[in-house]
């Protein structure tokens, strides 16, 4: 994995999608050109047992198909069923060094949202951090207090060659910022699955990506 390619990660589940079809919404994304995928499927009315697997199957073809890393969110044991390029997990869900023992040398992203978190993550090798929520969510019913760009600023600073991705209330009118605060990427579920026009969005994103990153403070 290299830091460029956490550019613009996109997130999905099914419960992120309103009146399309979430696999013609994941292809439109990666046509448009996002670099990085999770597979995020969780919540009340998530998919369960053999259709929530095969929906998985069917994102992971999609995201092959356009040369994408594939990642679980927080279900290790689909990501090795699936030999997924990768896992997420955050402060509530397997261990750092468990998850780190089970994925081997796959990919592997650890929510972060302090200096003590992200020392564990570094000491147990974490590929990259995600740090947020930034700004105000709504994709994450138990998500903590936007927090703005100060902690990613203080993180890309101790750790200039840490891959990290600013998640959390990101839209391209706001991304420059977590890039000029030393991110390398973002990570967004509701601007691009509640888009209208998928891959302006994505040409917005990464427009202003782009721009920003020659400011950035890294
Ligand atoms: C890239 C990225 N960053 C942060 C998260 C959040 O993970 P977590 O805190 O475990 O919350 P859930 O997504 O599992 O609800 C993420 N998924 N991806
Ligand atoms: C999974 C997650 N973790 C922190 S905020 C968040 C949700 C991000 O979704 P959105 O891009 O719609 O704010
Ligand atoms: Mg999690």
């Amino acid at each position: 994995m290299n830091r460029k390619q956490l550019e613009l990660y996109f997130i999905m589940g099914t419960s992120n999608v309103k009146n399309a079809n979430p696999l013609n919404v994941l292809e439109l994304a990666l046509q448009a050109g996002v670099t990085f995928f999770q597979f995020r499927e969780k919540g009340s009315s998530a998919l369960k047992g053999l259709q929530y697997e095969e929906f998985a199957r069917e994102c992971q073809a999609l995201c092959r198909k356009y040369n994408v890393p594939f990642i679980v969110n927080d279900d290790i044991e689909l990501a090795l069923k699936l030999e997924a390029d990768g896992v997420h997990v955050g402060q509530d869900d397997m261990a750092v060094a468990e998850t780190r023992k089970l994925v081997g040398n796959k990919i592997l992203g650890v929510s972060v949202h302090n200096l003590d978190e992200l020392e564990v993550a570094i000491r147990n090798k974490a590929d990259y951090i995600g740090v947020g929520p930034i700004y105000k969510t709504k994709s994450k019913a138990d998500a903590k207090e936007p927090a703005g760009t100060r902690f990613l600023q203080q993180a890309s600073k101790k750790y200039p060659s840490l891959p990290i991705v600013a998640i959390g209330g990101i839209s391209s009118l706001n991304c420059h910022e977590s890039i000029e605060a030393g991110a390398d990427g973002v990570a967004v579920i509701s601007a691009i699955c509640e888009s209208a026009n998928i891959h302006q969005t994505v040409n917005e994103f990464k427009q202003k990506i782009n721009d920003a990153s020659q400011v950035s403070k890294r």
